[in-house]
């Protein structure tokens, strides 16, 4: 198939791994994120995800996006990026995310959000 959908086993250069469920007719799907590191000293824990990606009937390299809730901390995540494709077939999610922080006042609110770029690749 000449493209992209997101279902599967996903791992990115931190070493974080997901699983992506079946993608639902209007593009729905969920999963499980268990990311390799974290800003704090909790104990990492395996947290849901919830997204979206545009159907691939109309587009080959879909772009998506999707929120993780850490299980772990009272933070969230929103990753948004597109699926590619090169011509040997294998896939390349490049996304950029941004990491909000629970903080105690709006004061703070000023330093709560941390923005970079993860790639992933399939597993298996
Ligand atoms: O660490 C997390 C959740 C895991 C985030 C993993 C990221 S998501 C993007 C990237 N890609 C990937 O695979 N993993 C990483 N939240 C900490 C926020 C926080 C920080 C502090 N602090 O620093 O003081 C205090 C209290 C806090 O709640």
């Amino acid at each position: 198939a000449r493209k992209c959908v997101l279902s599967g086993l996903w791992k990115n250069e931190l070493g974080s791994n997901m699983t992506i469920s079946a993608v639902n007719t209007d593009g729905g799907f969920t999963g499980l994120y268990h990311t390799a590191v974290t800003a704090t000293d909790k104990h990492i824990r395996v947290s849901p995800l919830k997204g979206s990606q545009k159907p691939t009937n109309q587009r080959k390299q879909p772009t998506f996006g999707f929120t993780v809730s850490w299980t772990f901390s009272n933070s969230m995540t929103v990753f948004v990026g597109q699926c590619f494709m090169d011509d040997k077939g294998k896939e390349t999610l490049k996304t950029m995310w941004l990491l909000r922080e629970e903080v105690s006042s709006p004061g703070a609110d000023w330093k709560a959000t941390r923005v970079g770029t993860n790639i992933f690749t399939r597993i298996k």
